[in-house]
């Protein structure tokens, strides 16, 4: 099993109850993104907003990581996601996705992109489409036991993504020594919108950290 995604029972109980806290603040601020992109309120509104927004904003950095999430959080198992933009629970530029895995190693996901993600009027922005394709993709990796960095994406954009609900999906194609390709999309109703094909490669002189477990 890959170590690096799973968790012991102690650190799933810890890490339920801190997704209950950290989540909904996300989701607050998700939430406040599509309300700054929409709003028509008066100015003064927006002044006092804004005032309110730096207070908040100050309470929060009273306490906090002295840089990045993944640098700094020592987070274990599947916490080590939080900060991620595509699946974080704690990161509000994630849509987010919460991604599924197939027993035949497909990695899928159902989920909803807002206003904050649009490209042309009503679609979804391509390079937020690649963004979402590059993580899916990474995990199809991932789940098949492998592990890389992206070293070629490359997306097929068929016809224009809308906003609302989608569908993306990812599978590993083959494996060559330390290349793996993978291959995914994302699809609305009518079908594929978005194809990707991907190579992931384990950097040369790099250890797989399951090599030690
Ligand atoms: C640090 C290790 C991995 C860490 C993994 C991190 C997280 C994993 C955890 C969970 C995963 C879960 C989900 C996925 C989540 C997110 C996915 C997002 C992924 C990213 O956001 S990731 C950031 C963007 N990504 C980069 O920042 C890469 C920068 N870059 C490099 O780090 C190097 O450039 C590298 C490593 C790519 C290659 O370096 P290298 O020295 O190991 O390669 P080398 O020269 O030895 O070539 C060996 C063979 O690959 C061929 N080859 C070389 N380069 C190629 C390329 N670009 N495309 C196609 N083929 C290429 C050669 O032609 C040769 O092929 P052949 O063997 O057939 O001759």
């Amino acid at each position: 099993m890959t170590r690096y995604l799973e968790d012991t029972a102690t650190e799933r109980l810890e890490a339920d109850e801190r997704e209950g806290l950290y989540g909904p603040l996300a989701e607050a601020v998700r939430a406040l993104v599509d309300a700054s992109i929409r709003t028509e309120v008066d100015d003064h509104v927006i002044r006092q907003a804004t005032a309110d927004l730096e207070r908040i904003a100050g309470h929060l950095r009273a306490h906090q990581l002295p840089g990045s999430y993944g640098v700094h959080s020592e987070a274990p198992g599947r916490r080590r996601t939080w900060g991620s933009p595509v699946i974080g629970v704690r990161n509000p530029i994630a849509p987010p996705l919460t991604l599924q895995h197939a027993p035949d190693g497909l990695v899928w996901s159902e989920f909803r992109v807002g206003t904050a993600y649009e490209g042309p009027p009503g679609r979804l922005h391509g390079g937020m489409a690649a963004l979402i394709l590059d993580h899916v993709l990474g995990e199809a990796v991932s789940a098949s036991g492998h592990w890389g960095l992206t070293g070629t994406l490359t997306l097929r954009y068929r016809r224009g993504t809308p906003l609302g609900r989608l569908r993306t999906e990812a599978r590993i194609d083959r494996v060559e020594g330390r290349k793996a390709y993978v291959v995914g999309s994302i699809a609305d109703d009518e079908g594929i919108t978005v194809e990707a094909e991907a190579i992931f490669i384990l950097p040369k002189g790099y250890v797989h950290p399951d090599a030690t477990a």
